[in-house]
C-alpha cells in the first residue's frame, strides 16, 4: 500500500492541502480561499474558525480526489502564514477575537510607545526582530488591552495564545496539544532566539502572561496525533511544523550556509541560510530561526516585503484593470518599458529595509501617454525592485555574494516578472519544478520525523530546476532603472 505525506499550507489568502509522494512530487491538491476583514484602514483580520474549517474541508477534498485512505497518510506537516495571532479561551477553545493578521497595522500605537520608551534595541538583541506591528507580541497585548474581560482571564491563566500552526495543531489534536516550533516562535517578539526560551523581561514589557504561551518544540518531531473523527476513524501523527518562509527555505533544499530563496506570495520574503550563527543585520534585515531539526537549530537572515503578489490582486480586485493575474504578463509584454512610471505598493507601510509603518502607496511618472499596460508593468516591476532592495541588504550584511536565486510563490508563474528580476539583479533566477516549496518543506519536515525520508541529502537530490532566467541588461541601464525606483521610494516616504 503506497503511503503519502499530507502537507497543510495555511496562507494569508487561502488554505491548501497537498499530498506528496516519496519522490517529493505532488499527488493531489485542494485549496480554499477565506474572507479577509479590513475593519479600519491598515487593519487586516481573519476569522480563526473559518481558517480551521477551510483547512478541514481541504483535507477531506484532497483525500477524496486522490482516492487515498487516511491510513495511507504517514504523517502531517503544517506550515503557516506567520505572526498572525489567535487568542482563545482554554476552557471552551473559542477565540476571543478575530485573528490579527501579520499585515495589520493596528498595533502601531503600542510599538511607537515602546520605541519611545527606548526598548527597540533590547527587543532587537534578543529576538532579531524590530518593534513593528508585523510581529505577534504587540498583537497579543492589543487583544488583552482591547477585548473586554481578556486581561482578567489571561491573569487567571484562562487564555491561550497561538500563531496559526499552534491553532491548527490544537484543533487537529482535539485541544490536547498547545505547541509551536522554533521558526514560528522566533516571529513573536517574545522568544529569545539565542537562549531558545520565552523571554521573561520582554513578556514583562509587553504585559503578556507566560501561561498563555505554547510549548516550543523542534520543527520535525511528532507533536500529537489527530483525533480520529477528523480522519474518518484514523489517528495520524502531526510530525512537522514550520513558518511558511522557513518551510520554503527547507523545501528549496537551501541546507548550506549562504543559500538563498525568494518567495513571491501575498508578501515577498528573501531568506538566506546562515547556519549555526545568527547574523546581526545593519541593514534592516531580520535575524530569525530557520528550523530546529535533529536537536540543533539553524538561523536565517530575512528580508520581508509586505505587499508583493497582493499588488497584482489589487490590480484585479481593487482597480479592476486586469481580469486575472496571468493577464498582467500579457499587458506588461505589450510595451517595451514602463515609460518612466514607478508604482510603490506601500499599502500597509514598507518593511525591509525601510521599516516605515506610515508610508502609503504611490505612483510616479504619469504622462498623458501612460496606458494601463505601463501601469500594470510598473506594478509587476515593483515586486522585482523590492526584492533587489532585499538582495542588496543581504549581500551587505552577510558578505556573501548571491549568485543565483531560487524562487517560489504564486507570482513566479509570471515569466516577465522572473526575467525582469534577473535583469534588475544581474543574477540568475532558478525556478524549480515544484513551485509549492512551502508545502513541500513542511512535508519534508514531517517525513523526516516519521522515517518517510532518511535525511537532508536524500531530500536535496529531489530539487530540480524547471527554468532558468539569465540576466540580459547592461549595467548602465540596470543602474538607471534602479535609481528611479530609489527616488520613487524616497518621494513616497516624504509624503505623510
Ligand atoms: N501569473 C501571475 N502573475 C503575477 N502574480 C500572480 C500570478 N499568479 C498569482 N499571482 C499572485 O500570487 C499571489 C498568490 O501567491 P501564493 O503563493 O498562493 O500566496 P499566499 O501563500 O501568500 O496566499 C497572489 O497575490 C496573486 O496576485
Ligand atoms: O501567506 P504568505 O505566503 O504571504 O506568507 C506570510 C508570511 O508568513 C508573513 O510573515
Amino acid at each position: 500500500m503506497s503511503k503519502f505525506i499530507l502537507s497543510l499550507d495555511q496562507g494569508t489568502t487561502s488554505s491548501r492541502a497537498i499530498l506528496f509522494n516519496h519522490e517529493g512530487e505532488i499527488v493531489e491538491t485542494a485549496q480554499k480561499e477565506f474572507e479577509q476583514f479590513f475593519p479600519k484602514p491598515g487593519w487586516v483580520e481573519h476569522d480563526a474558525n473559518e481558517i480551521w474549517t477551510s483547512v478541514l474541508s481541504c483535507i477531506s477534498e484532497v483525500l477524496r480526489k486522490a482516492d487515498v485512505e487516511p491510513d495511507q497518510v504517514a504523517g502531517i506537516g503544517i506550515t503557516n502564514q506567520r505572526e498572525t495571532t489567535v487568542v482563545w479561551d482554554r476552557n471552551t477553545g473559542k477565540p476571543i477575537y478575530k485573528a490579527i493578521v501579520w499585515q495589520s497595522r493596528q498595533t502601531e500605537g503600542i510599538c511607537q510607545e515602546l520605541r519611545e520608551q527606548g526598548h527597540n534595541d533590547l527587543f532587537n538583541e534578543k529576538t532579531g526582530l524590530l518593534l513593528d506591528p508585523y510581529f505577534s507580541g504587540t498583537k497579543v497585548k492589543w487583544i488583552l488591552d482591547n477585548v473586554e474581560g481578556a486581561r482578567e482571564k489571561a491573569d487567571k491563566g484562562e487564555l491561550q495564545f497561538g500563531t496559526i500552526d499552534t491553532w491548527l495543531v490544537y484543533k487537529l489534536s482535539g485541544g490536547k496539544a498547545h505547541v509551536t516550533d522554533y521558526s514560528n516562535a522566533s516571529r513573536t517578539l517574545m522568544f529569545n532566539i539565542y537562549d531558545l526560551k520565552w523571554d521573561d523581561e520582554l513578556l514583562d514589557i509587553l504585559t503578556v502572561p507566560k501561561s498563555m504561551l505554547p510549548e516550543v518544540r523542534q520543527s520535525s518531531e511528532v507533536y500529537a496525533n489527530t483525533v480520529d473523527y477528523h480522519f474518518f476513524g484514523k489517528e495520524v501523527p502531526i510530525a512537522g511544523i514550520a513558518g511558511d518562509q522557513q518551510a520554503a527555505l527547507f523545501g528549496q533544499a537551501c541546507f548550506d550556509e549562504g543559500m538563498v530563496k525568494n518567495t513571491y506570495g501575498t508578501g515577498g520574503f528573501l531568506l538566506m541560510n546562515t547556519g549555526k550563527e545568527g547574523v546581526k543585520s545593519k541593514n534592516g534585515l531580520l535575524t530569525t530561526l530557520a528550523w530546529g531539526v535533529d536537536g540543533k537549530v539553524e538561523y536565517a537572515l530575512e528580508g520581508s516585503i509586505f505587499v508583493s503578489g497582493s499588488a497584482i490582486q489589487w490590480l484585479r480586485d481593487g482597480l479592476e484593470i486586469i481580469d486575472n493575474s496571468p493577464q498582467s504578463e500579457d499587458y506588461a509584454t505589450n510595451v517595451d518599458s514602463t515609460d518612466g512610471v514607478y508604482v510603490v505598493p506601500a499599502f500597509v507601510g514598507l518593511g525591509t529595509p525601510y521599516w516605515d509603518s506610515e508610508a502609503r502607496g504611490a505612483v510616479f511618472g504619469l504622462t498623458r501617454g501612460t496606458t494601463k499596460e505601463h501601469f500594470v508593468r510598473a506594478t509587476l516591476e515593483s515586486l522585482a525592485y523590492q526584492s533587489k532592495d532585499l538582495v542588496d541588504a543581504m549581500v551587505a550584511d552577510s558578505g556573501i555574494d548571491v549568485k543565483s536565486l531560487r524562487v517560489d510563490g504564486g507570482a513566479v508563474k509570471n515569466n516577465f516578472l522572473m526575467q525582469f528580476q534577473s535583469d534588475i539583479l544581474g543574477v540568475q533566477v532558478d525556478r524549480p519544478v515544484i513551485n509549492e516549496t512551502t508545502a513541500l518543506g513542511a512535508a519534508y519536515l514531517a517525513g523526516l520525523a516519521v522515517g518517510y525520508w532518511n535525511d537532508k541529502e536524500e531530500i536535496a537530490k529531489q530539487w530540480k530546476i524547471e527554468r532558468t532566467f539569465k540576466d540580459n541588461l547592461d549595467d548602465n541601464k540596470r543602474n538607471e532603472l534602479y535609481e528611479g525606483w530609489k527616488k520613487a521610494v524616497s518621494a513616497t516616504r516624504a509624503f505623510k
